[in-house]
């Protein structure tokens, strides 16, 4: 069983390069760390026709089920697996298989909303928040959405204007201020390769503290142990 020892948040508006960077982190450091997706929180909106799913403000807070989130994040940091939900952004829902997810020395909690919430933003040991100017982000969302998410231009220019940059404004933005470190345009190599020793220092720390932590028999140790009064 392992229980992680360092929880990473990567939060940052849409199209900022959140993902990107958890995944050159996740790659460079290895099977040491988990990736975990806000957007696979997205509420299950199986109830409503596909036309329906497709008029929902996913910009909003209440788009995600975060009771969820927060018993599975504790679940993980317990040292037990979870059946983490995964979303398909082309139904505009969740999947009918979840994936199993076992925890592993490093999480890292990735999505717009991932420094948002004050009982998961109490479990992170490093809150980092990924700043890319609103023109960037938007040009690379395009070209994603249309790519990989089937959508076309004029939808994701629509919904863009609708909700995203606005919900950005009022939602996504202000998080920043709970952050640790603010990595600017997303995956540039100095900050990913400073996250990746980081990530490395603390992971050979903790098997350090571990071994450390092994009965120690010295009379210095006693005599340190010891009540100072007797
Ligand atoms: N530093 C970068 N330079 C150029 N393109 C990037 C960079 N980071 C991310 N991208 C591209 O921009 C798109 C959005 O990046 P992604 O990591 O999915 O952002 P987010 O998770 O913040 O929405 C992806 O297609 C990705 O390949
Ligand atoms: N059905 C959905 C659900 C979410 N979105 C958009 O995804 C964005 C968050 O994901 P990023 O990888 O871009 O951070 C968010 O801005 C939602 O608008 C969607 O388009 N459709």
């Amino acid at each position: 069983m392992t229980i992680p020892s360092f929880v990473i948040g990567i939060a940052g508006g849409t199209g900022a390069g959140k993902t990107t960077v958890a995944r050159l982190i996740a790659e460079g450091v290895g099977d040491s760390v988990t990736r975990i997706p806000l957007d696979n929180y997205y509420e299950d909106l199986s109830h409503l026709e596909f036309e329906e799913r497709e008029q929902v403000n996913y910009d909003h807070p209440s788009a995600f089920e975060w009771e969820l989130l927060r018993e599975q994040v504790s679940t993980l940091l317990e040292g037990q697996p979870i059946e983490m939900p995964v979303y398909d952004f082309e139904r505009h829902n969740r999947t009918d298989e979840p994936e199993r997810v076992e925890p592993t020395d490093v999480i890292v909690l990735e999505g717009i909303f991932a420094l948002y919430d004050e009982d998961l933003n109490d479990m992170l040991d490093l809150r980092l928040y990924v700043d890319t100017d609103a023109d960037v982000r938007i040009l690379r969302r395009i070209k994603r959405d249309v790519i990989e998410r089937g959508r076309d231009l004029e939808g994701v220019i629509e919904q863009y204007l609708a909700t995203v940059k606005p919900m950005h404004e009022q939602f996504v933005e202000p998080t920043k201020k709970h952050a640790d470190l603010i990595i600017p345009e997303g995956a540039n190599s100095v900050a990913v390769s400073l996250l990746e020793e980081k990530i490395r220092a603390e992971i050979d720390g903790d098997a350090r503290r571990d071994w450390e932590r092994e009965p120690l028999e010295s009379p210095l140790v006693e005599e340190l142990a010891a009540d100072p009064d007797e």
